[in-house]
């Protein structure tokens, strides 16, 4: 049966004084929501305490991004030893703005992905489309070749996460719709079934990211492909964080 997760990636966003949001989030999961995971993806230098703060939770807390070397000299880069060492579950790679702006290619994020598994973590592989891509009707093989080239080889059904976030709804308040979702994740789950069979398609969450908020967040977790959401924005306040995972089922 497929989990659901409600994760929150807070980006570049974040400093000591959020932790009460992090308290806050920790105190309102796991309360009669059997199957269903909740999680923020911070900053690594709040790693450590966001861990402390989510302790005795529900609460999970993971990275956004990590090296595919476990050590070594890469001066400002973090591997996926350091942030399950620092309390991490999970790390996000290949996120479009990393790719965007770290120049992150589908053979780097697989790297990073095996990174994470190798060091126990699970890793929340996002895919997604352009806005040109998207107009030009490539968005469905495009999201094919990212899922062949960004899942290591190797990878089990059960270890991985798969986030679609189309380019053009994130941070944006533009949010795909329910049929553009649909479409795309039952392309996602038919590619993942492929390579993995359908039973094992079928234990591997997809997510969707962009403008997902507690206005909408019914009407996307209600999609039949949806397994979860990956929130930027919406989950830097933990009353909309927890609006939202109150949604899931
Ligand atoms: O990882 C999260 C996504 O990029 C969505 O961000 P957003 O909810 O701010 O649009």
């Amino acid at each position: 049966m497929t989990r659901t997760l409600i994760a929150g990636n807070w980006k570049m966003n974040g400093l000591k004084a959020s932790l009460g949001e992090i308290r806050d989030a920790a105190a309102g999961v796991g309360k009669g929501k059997a199957g269903v995971e909740a999680l923020l993806c911070v900053p690594a230098t709040l790693l450590t305490v966001a861990a402390e703060a989510a302790h005795g939770s529900e609460l999970k807390v993971g990275g956004e991004t990590c090296h595919a070397n476990e050590s070594g000299a890469h001066t400002g880069d973090i591997s996926a030893e350091m942030l399950a060492d620092a309390g991490a579950s999970h790390v996000i790679v290949g996120h479009s703005e990393r790719r965007t702006d770290h120049g992150e290619t589908n053979e780097i994020v697989a790297a990073q992905a095996a990174a994470a598994l190798r060091a126990g973590l699970t890793p929340i592989i996002c895919i997604g489309e352009s806005l040109d891509q998207r107009k030009a009707g490539e968005t469905l093989d495009f999201v094919a070749s990212q899922i062949d080239g960004s899942i290591p080889e190797g990878a089990k059904a059960e270890e991985i996460v798969i986030a679609y976030e189309p380019i053009w709804a994130i941070g944006t308040g533009e949010v795909a719709t329910p049929d553009q979702i649909d479409e795309v994740h039952t392309a996602i789950r038919t590619r993942l079934a492929q390579r993995f069979g359908a039973d094992g398609a079928d234990q591997i969450p997809l997510l969707y990211g962009g403008s997902m908020k507690p206005g909408n967040a019914a009407e996307i977790l209600e999609v039949k492909d949806v397994n979860g959401g990956l929130i930027g924005g919406a989950s830097l306040k933990a009353d909309d964080f927890l609006a939202i995972y109150a949604q899931a089922k």
